[in-house]
C-alpha cells in the first residue's frame, strides 16, 4: 500500500481542527489553522501525526491509499483479504497479522473480554475464531495474560481492529503479535452476519487468504477437502518433556478464603496430562496448594503411577476427543488408582475412559456467559466455555453421575464417579477469560485428595 499526498484547496471554514478534506471521508485531519511549513496533521484512523506544508490558508492535505489496480482507494474501503466458507459465501475485508492462506474450522466466540487468552488457548488449534465483540485490540498484548507460549489458532475474524492501544501492561499490538506468530487476521467483515450463518448451518470450514486472485470457487472446493474430525491435534500442542510448575495466580485472584486456609499444609502432588493445557489451570491448582508435574499427552500411565502422585489432572485440548485413543487408554489405566480431575478435553477423555462416547455439537459453546446447573444443589454457575464436542450421558455406566448440566441446550457439563474418585467438567473453571463462579470445582478436587490422604493415613495407622 503506497501512501500518496496531494494538496487540494478547501474552504477556510473546514480548516480549524476539522476534516482536511470535505469531499471524501477524512483520512488526515488538520491540527492547525495556520499555513506554512511543518503544519501538523493527524490520521483519523491510526492517530499517526505527520507534518506537511500548506502553501496558503485554505490548502489542505489529503492522503490516499493506492488500490491494487493503481487507482486511489480509501483505506477504509480497501479489501485485501477474504474469508471463504464451505457454504460458498465470500467475505471480503482488511488483512492484518501475517500474509498468506490458512484453512480451519470456523467457530464464533461471544466473550466480551479476554481476546488475548483466547488467542493463546491451545484448544483453538485447527480453528478460526470469529469474535462477536465488535472491537478487538484496544488493550494490546501483554506478557501476563498468555495462556500458553504461542498463538495456536489458525486465524481471527473481527469487525474492527482497534487503531490504538491503551493499557499500561501492553507491549505490542494484536497486529504485531499475529505477524510475529504467523497468524492471519481479517477485519472489517460483518461478524454478526457470519455468526448468524454459523448458528444456522453449524460450524463450517473456511479459508482466510490475502491472495485476492485465486477464484473463490477453487477456495470453496479446498474448504470441502478437509475435516477436523478424526484428527489428533493434541500431538501438535502438548509439551515434549515433563516439567514442574510452581506459579500461583496473583493476589487479586485469592477471593477464596479456602485457598489461603490451606497454606502450610503439605502440598498435594498432581501429575497433569498436557493435552494443550492453559496456564491459569496450573496457576489455580498451585494456588490451591498443589505441586505440579506436567507430562506430555502420550506419557505412559505406568510412569505416572510410578511417581505415586496424590492425583492426576487431565487438561483441556484441541480437536476431536475420539481421535486420541492412546490418551483415553492412559486415563483408563489411572482410573480407580488415583483421584482424577478433567477439564474440557480432559472431561471428554474421562467420559470415554468410563466407556462412554462423545459427539459433535452443531456449533459448540464458546463464550463467557453459559449457564450451568450443578445438579446436587441446583446451584447455577455462569461459566466460560470453549468446546465443540460433548459426552453422551446415555453411553455412561450406572456408577457415573451427571453433576453439571448446560442450561442452554441440556448437554452434559460435568461428571462424578464416586467409587473411582474421578470428576470432570466440560467448561473452564480457571476462568481465563470469564466469570469465576466455577472456581469451586478446584476445591471439590482438593476435598477428594484430602479424603484420599486421610483414608490412606487411617489404613496405615
Ligand atoms: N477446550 C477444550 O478442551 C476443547 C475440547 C475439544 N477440543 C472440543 O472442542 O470439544
Amino acid at each position: 500500500m503506497e501512501v500518496l499526498a496531494q494538496t487540494q484547496r478547501v474552504s477556510l471554514a473546514s480548516f480549524n481542527n476539522t476534516p482536511a478534506c470535505h469531499v471524501r471521508r477524512p483520512v488526515f485531519i488538520s491540527r492547525s489553522q495556520f499555513c506554512g511549513g511543518n503544519q501538523p496533521f493527524e490520521s483519523a484512523v491510526s492517530r499517526q501525526v505527520l507534518t506537511a506544508s500548506t502553501s496558503r490558508r485554505g490548502d489542505a492535505l489529503i492522503l490516499r491509499c493506492q488500490g491494487s489496480n493503481g487507482a486511489a482507494a480509501a483505506p477504509w474501503a480497501q479489501k485485501d483479504a477474504r474469508l471463504v466458507l464451505e457454504d460458498g459465501s465470500v467475505w471480503e475485508g482488511r488483512a492484518f497479522g501475517t500474509q498468506g492462506t490458512a484453512l480451519a474450522e470456523v467457530v464464533f466466540n461471544t466473550s466480551l473480554t479476554g481476546y488475548q487468552e483466547i488467542l493463546t488457548d491451545p484448544s483453538y488449534k485447527g480453528q478460526f475464531v470469529v469474535f462477536t465483540h465488535p472491537h478487538i485490540g484496544n488493550v494490546g498484548i501483554n506478557f501476563g495474560d498468555m495462556e500458553s507460549e504461542k498463538c495456536h489458532l489458525g486465524g481471527i475474524i473481527i469487525r474492527d481492529l482497534s487503531a490504538s492501544v491503551s493499557n499500561y501492561r501492553s507491549t505490542k499490538t494484536v497486529d504485531e503479535y499475529l505477524k510475529e506468530q504467523g497468524v492471519l487476521g481479517i477485519a472489517d467483515v460483518d461478524t454478526r452476519a457470519i455468526t448468524r450463518r454459523l448458528r444456522d448451518t453449524g460450524a463450517l470450514n473456511g479459508i482466510i487468504t490475502t491472495d485476492m486472485t485465486t477464484p473463490a470457487e477453487e477456495l470453496v472446493q479446498q474448504t470441502k477437502s478437509w475435516s477436523i474430525l478424526g484428527k489428533d491435534l493434541i500431538r501438535e500442542v502438548t509439551c515434549s518433556e515433563p516439567y514442574e510448575w510452581k506459579d500461583t495466580t496473583e493476589h487479586e485472584w485469592e477471593f477464596n478464603p479456602n485457598v489461603l486456609a490451606r497454606n502450610g499444609e503439605q502440598p498435594f502432588h498432581i501429575v497433569a496430562y498436557d493435552f494443550g493445557i492453559k496456564h491459569n489451570i496450573l496457576r489455580r491448582l498451585a494456588s490451591f496448594g498443589c505441586r505440579l508435574t506436567v507430562v506430555p499427552a502420550d506419557y505412559p500411565a505406568s510412569k505416572v503411577l510410578e511417581m505415586n502422585p496424590d492425583g492426576v489432572f487431565l487438561s483441556n485440548g484441541p480437536g476431536d476427543p475420539s481421535a486420541v485413543p492412546y490418551a483415553v487408554e492412559n486415563v483408563r489405566q489411572v482410573l480407580g488408582k488415583k483421584p482424577v480431575f478433567g477439564i474440557c478435553m480432559g472431561h471428554q477423555l474421562l467420559g470415554q475412559a468410563f466407556g462412554g462416547e462423545t459427539f459433535k455439537l452443531k456449533f459448540g459453546h464458546h463464550g463467557g456467559n453459559h449457564p450451568i446447573r450443578y445438579a446436587p444443589t441446583s446451584r447455577i454457575e455462569i461459566s466460560a466455555q470453549n468446546h465443540n464436542y460433548a459426552v453422551n450421558p446415555e453411553t455412561l455406566p450406572a456408577d457415573v453421575e451427571v453433576t453439571h448440566i448446560n442450561l442452554n441446550d441440556g448437554t452434559c457439563a460435568g461428571l462424578l464417579c464416586k467409587p473411582k474418585k474421578a470428576m470432570s467438567i466440560q467448561y473452564h473453571p480457571e476462568a481465563s477469560p470469564g466469570p469465576h463462579d466455577a472456581d469451586v470445582c478446584f476445591e471439590q478436587f482438593i476435598e477428594m485428595l484430602k479424603e484420599e490422604r486421610a483414608g490412606k493415613a487411617a489404613v496405615a495407622a
